[in-house]
Order: C-alpha cells, then sequence, then structure tokens
C-alpha cells in the first residue's frame, strides 16, 4: 500500500509520498519503517497513534508543517468492476472484501461502480441550480409529512440533539410533487429520477454482494427493496463562519449514524469526519475522485446482529491550508460545501430480525422498516413537523 504523510493543515489533497526510512518524531523516539503502515491518523490536529499497541507517535515535523502519517485513505478503496460483470469467483472476492470493510469500518470508498465521475459532476451542477434559486421558491415546497418525506428543509429545520447549518432536498422513487416544475428549473425532476435509479440498482448490487457472503438467498435485498422508496438528498451546506459551526452542539451535521440499510455517499469537497469505533476519535473522510462512499447504517447493523458496524459521522471544518485558515480568520467564512447521499431504505412492509448464528443471542429486537422509518424521520424533523410527529411508537 503505498504510503502518504498528510498535513492536516493544508488542503486535503495535498499529500506528500514518503520517502524517508525513518521517521523522527519529537523527543529523539523514532518509527522504523516496516511500522508505518501501522500508524493511524487520529483527529484533524490529532495525533499520529500505532493501531496496534505500542507508544504515541505524536506529530513529527519537517520544515514545511507539521505532518501526520496515514495511508492513502483512512477507510479501504475497493473497486466494484468484478463484481458487476467478473466471474463467479471474482465477484465472491469483491463481495468479500466488501463484507471485511464494512465488518471492520463500517465504511468503504467503492470505484468502478457505474457511475462516472463526469455523471457525478453533472448532478452536482444540476444540485447547484437547485439551491442557488431564491429562498421564497424552494420554501413552497417544503417537506411536509414523516411518511412522504420529499421536498425542501430549511437551514436549521432537521436535527436531533444538536443543530444542522445546511438545507436539503429529498427526491423520491414514486412520487415528488414538491419539486420545481421545468419552468423553474428545466430538466431537474427528470434528471434527478435518472440519478436516482443509477443510485438504486448500484444498492441493489451492493447488497446482493453482502448476501453471498452472509450466506442469505441472493435475492434476499432484492425482495426486500422491490418495492423500497429509498431517499436521495441533496445537500448544501452553506457558506458559514467558522465560530459558529466550531461551537458546541453546532456542525453542518452533527454526529449521527444513518438509520436505512446502507447510504452511498457523493462529496464535492472536504468536512466529513468518520468515528468508526463510537470513541469520539472523528478520522477525515475526504472526498477521492471517481469514487463514492457506502457506509453501514443502522438496519443492516441489526439485521447482521452487529457484525456490520453503522459509524458516527459528521460534517464540520474541511481540512484548509493554514493560509487559508489564517486568511478566513475566526469569524470569517468558510466556503460552501454540496453532497448527495442515497439513503438505503428497505420496503416499509419488511421486518428486520436480527440473523443470530451458532447459537448467539440476538442484540435487537425484530423491527418494521415501515415504522422505524417514520420514526426516525419524524424525530429528526420534528421542528417543521411539530412535536406530535415525533410520538410515532414502534
Ligand atoms: O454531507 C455529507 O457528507 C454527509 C451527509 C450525511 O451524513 C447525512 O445526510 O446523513
Ligand atoms: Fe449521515
Amino acid at each position: 500500500m503505498p504510503l502518504w504523510a498528510y498535513d492536516p493543515l493544508a488542503h486535503s489533497a495535498h499529500r506528500h509520498c514518503i520517502t524517508t526510512k525513518v521517521l523522527h518524531l519529537p523527543h529523539g523516539r523514532k518509527v522504523e519503517e516496516r511500522d508505518i503502515p501501522k500508524l493511524i491518523y487520529a483527529g484533524r490536529y490529532g495525533r499520529c497513534q500505532p493501531s496496534a499497541g505500542g507508544q504515541e507517535a505524536e506529530f513529527y515535523s519537517t520544515e514545511s508543517a507539521y505532518l501526520t502519517i496515514m495511508p492513502e485513505s483512512n477507510f479501504p478503496i475497493l473497486s466494484f468492476q468484478e463484481f458487476l460483470s467478473g466471474s463467479e469467483e471474482e465477484k465472491r472476492a469483491v463481495a468479500q472484501k466488501l463484507y471485511n470493510a464494512f465488518h471492520n469500518f463500517g465504511w468503504v470508498y467503492l470505484k468502478d461502480f457505474g457511475i462516472t465521475q463526469q455523471e457525478i459532476d453533472e448532478m452536482f451542477s444540476m444540485s447547484k441550480k437547485y439551491f442557488e434559486r431564491p429562498i421564497e421558491a424552494k420554501l413552497k415546497e417544503t417537506l411536509k409529512d414523516a411518511e412522504v418525506n420529499q421536498g425542501y428543509t430549511p437551514d436549521g429545520a432537521e436535527a436531533n440533539g444538536g443543530t444542522d447549518h445546511k438545507e436539503c432536498y429529498e427526491h423520491r422513487r414514486f412520487c415528488n410533487d414538491l419539486s420545481p416544475s421545468d419552468e423553474e428549473l428545466k430538466g431537474f425532476k427528470a434528471f434527478m429520477d435518472d440519478f436516482y435509479e443509477r443510485c438504486f440498482n448500484l444498492a441493489v448490487s451492493v447488497l446482493q454482494a453482502l448476501a453471498l457472503v452472509m450466506d442469505l438467498d441472493i435475492n434476499y435485498f432484492s425482495t426486500a427493496l422491490a418495492k423500497a422508496d429509498p431517499q436521495l438528498r441533496l445537500l448544501h451546506y452553506m457558506p458559514i463562519q467558522r465560530s459558529i459551526i466550531e461551537a458546541e452542539g453546532h456542525a453542518r451535521i452533527i454526529p449521527h449514524t444513518d438509520f436505512g440499510l446502507c447510504t452511498l455517499l457523493f462529496q464535492e469537497s472536504g468536512g466529513l469526519e468518520v468515528d468508526p469505533f463510537h470513541t469520539g476519535n472523528f478520522l477525515p473522510a475526504t472526498p477521492i475522485p471517481g469514487t463514492c462512499v457506502i457506509n453501514v447504517a443502522d438496519l443492516l447493523q441489526r439485521l447482521s446482529n452487529d457484525r456490520l458496524r453503522s459509524t458516527l459521522h459528521r460534517v464540520t471544518t474541511p481540512p484548509l491550508s493554514k493560509e487559508a485558515l489564517e486568511k478566513i480568520g475566526e469569524h470569517g467564512l468558510l466556503p460552501a460545501r454540496y453532497s448527495t447521499a442515497f439513503f438505503v431504505h428497505p420496503s416499509a412492509d419488511i421486518d428486520i430480525d436480527p440473523i443470530a448464528r451458532d447459537g448467539e443471542v440476538k442484540k435487537y429486537s425484530k423491527v418494521n422498516a415501515g415504522e422505524w422509518r417514520v420514526m426516525n424521520t419524524a424525530k429528526n424533523y420534528s421542528s417543521i413537523l411539530g412535536s406530535e410527529a415525533t410520538q410515532i411508537k414502534v
């Protein structure tokens, strides 16, 4: 695996290949080349830590800046090509790697998955046109119902235990009444329907891969998704004062887990951070061109009886150069950020009952996917849907 020194004060793309055989650390300590892969990056301004045992490495410095060491990415990067077009044996090998990534980290960067970077760029350009419209036009299309869960959400209206600073648009499979007409934004609905379908097909393939290694019927998830109505979400994090999103209880999106089966995520710039082990140690999940990120969500964790991990994640200040941060200052504005998520929820009539193996105890009770979804959506949107919305019981 190539090794990269990553400068947390520099732009996310700013990485230097490590050429040294030995890293010299403060206080005369050294890390031999063979041990470098064991170091993991431990926070935006944090420390390097050996991943298994041993002493903390802390920062080491070069002439240019503080550097920490990390592999090219904090999370595995996996080509999906051979699952889509390979032999049975190749399919199984990809599926096993996907399963391992979800088991160990809950996250994977997928490449060669059938949607090109050019198509992703076109989607972001449509997303920007949507959000650039006047606020009055967007507010007319405000999301109204936890069950329908389609339309626009203004800044500050969705959060659960803190304050988010973002605006969103939700697109669904069967009905999108609260979306701009062709007169308002030409081609929007047709474009989003098409992008939605491509995400849906990818989600089915990803879940089929998991079924293969989880010893489930290969059609288990396609049946669970037959009548499903997942949620394509466009997100816009407006330019915002750094001091606001770095204040206690605030973020562009506060730490949370997703509550469906899994989520596909496309991101244009940095700021996303993941805490795979729920220890408060958030690792940057910076965008890698040509990839999408896929994370496990709560229903898959429940179904797998905790074999697959649904991880905490948040969006906060992106990794910017020291100069850029100085220029922005504490009260200056951070640049806007765009991302798009596809939340994969099963059909409302499916029950999710943990699969316990080898005499294992089930760690969760059975839940109905439809009720689970309405309850979680209502909780997150109580500020626009009213407090009664949170009283739906499972
Ligand atoms: O914007 C992102 O990168 C993450 C969005 C997210 O986690 C969510 O909407 O649940
Ligand atoms: Fe999320």
